[in-house]
């Protein structure tokens, strides 16, 4: 990178759906950023991704992205359990990454990373918690912070999705899609969980072997009690719902139409279909804000102790979906590199 005119060379693990996303976001949308090598499982994708983008190396195997004297920095955007070794390796090459969630597969695999980074004596990893970026879950953060309505007692969120893919295992329900409220409850009250149940509900017919949906219920530091429905297979869209119960008042995030539509005895406001359309103003604020913290040999965003913490609290919700007990949640003590948060 040319210190004088900052312009970080991008490479990209995985370009599959998200993958391909943040490679249009990087080439059209993100200032100072160009992608310059990719590689994915199946070549033929890794091909398409970067079919119009000129010079765009297309590698055999995400390590030589990660060695790619090219490239100044990664995107990890394959499966999950592979993000370890690409973060791993990003850190070893002492390159920045920026890791979808989650960080990785086990609280044990998140461990290895944050010591890696502890050894490379500075911060490299930004996970995708796209959420902190989300312009009503800034403004969500703002309320709390401004005291207007008191401290904050109960949390209640809904987390629905259509539908999700045949690949998704009953584990996801807390790894891919709780997680999201695991890392935006610790960072809307500043505090940690300390105690987490999984409830089951009836089924929903729609979704065959899945437990789906689920109850979660969480406990912080603070005694703030967290309950998140996760459903994903509500078919009528995607709908993503958050309020905060304070001592003087509520807060919770708007319903996102801007339009509601009367007529014929009804009114209607459109519902997203997918994360893609709800959280796409998220997303660019995040890979934006990444590039410039890359740019400036910085660090900022949701970091590889965040990605832990929400990897501990996916494996107690596993133990207490498979025991029907309520799981204590319990944290290694917090590195001093992880002291300052943003944003
Ligand atoms: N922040 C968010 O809202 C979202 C985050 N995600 C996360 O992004 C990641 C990818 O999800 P999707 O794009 O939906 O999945 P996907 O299945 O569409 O794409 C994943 C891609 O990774 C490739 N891949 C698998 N193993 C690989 C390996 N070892 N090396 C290189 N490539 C490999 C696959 O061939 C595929 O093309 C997941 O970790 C998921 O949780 C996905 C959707 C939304
Ligand atoms: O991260 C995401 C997906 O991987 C996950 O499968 C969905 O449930 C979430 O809503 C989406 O934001």
């Amino acid at each position: 990178m040319d210190s004088m005119n900052p312009h970080v060379r991008v490479g990209v693990i995985g370009t599959g759906v998200i993958g391909k996303e943040h490679i249009r976001r990087l080439t059209h949308v993100t200032a100072g950023a160009e992608v310059v090598a990719v590689a994915d499982v199946d070549p033929a994708r890794a091909r398409d991704a970067v079919a119009g983008l000129t010079g765009a190396r297309v590698h055999a195997d995400g390590l030589e992205v990660v060695r790619d004297d090219q490239v100044d920095a990664v995107v990890v955007a394959s499966w999950g359990p592979t993000h370890e070794e690409y973060v791993l390796a990003g850190i070893d090459a002492g390159k920045p990454v920026f890791c979808e969630k989650p960080l990785a597969a086990t609280q044990e695999a998140c461990v290895r990373i944050i010591d890696a980074e502890l050894a490379a004596g500075r911060r490299l990893v930004q996970v995708g918690f796209m959420r902190r970026y989300d312009a009503a879950y800034r403004a969500l953060k703002d309320v709390l912070a401004s005291g207007s309505i008191g401290l904050p007692l109960m949390m209640h969120c809904a987390h629905r999705n259509p539908s999700v893919s045949s690949h998704y295992t009953p584990d996801m329900a807390l790894t891919d899609t709780a997680v999201h409220e695991f890392d935006v409850t610790r960072w809307l009250l500043d505090e940690e969980i300390v105690a987490i149940n999984v409830l089951t509900p009836r089924p929903n017919r729609r979704g065959g072997e899945l437990q789906d949906p689920l109850l979660i219920l969480l406990e912080t530091e603070n005694g703030v009690l967290v309950d998140v429905e996760t459903s994903v297979n509500i078919g009528y869209g995607y709908d993503i719902r958050h309020e905060v119960v304070g001592e003087d008042g509520t807060a919770e995030l708007g319903a996102g139409s801007p339009v509601v539509l009367r007529r014929d005895g009804g009114a209607t406001g459109p519902i997203p279909a997918d994360w893609e359309e709800r959280f796409s103003g998220a997303y660019e604020v995040e890979m934006q804000e990444w590039v410039h913290s890359v740019a400036a040999g910085a660090s900022s965003g949701p970091t590889s102790w965040d990605g832990y913490a929400a990897a501990v609290l996916s494996d107690a919700g596993m133990e207490s979906l498979r025991t029907g007990a309520k799981v204590a949640v319990k944290l290694r003590p917090k590195p001093d590199l992880y002291a300052t948060r943003t944003p």
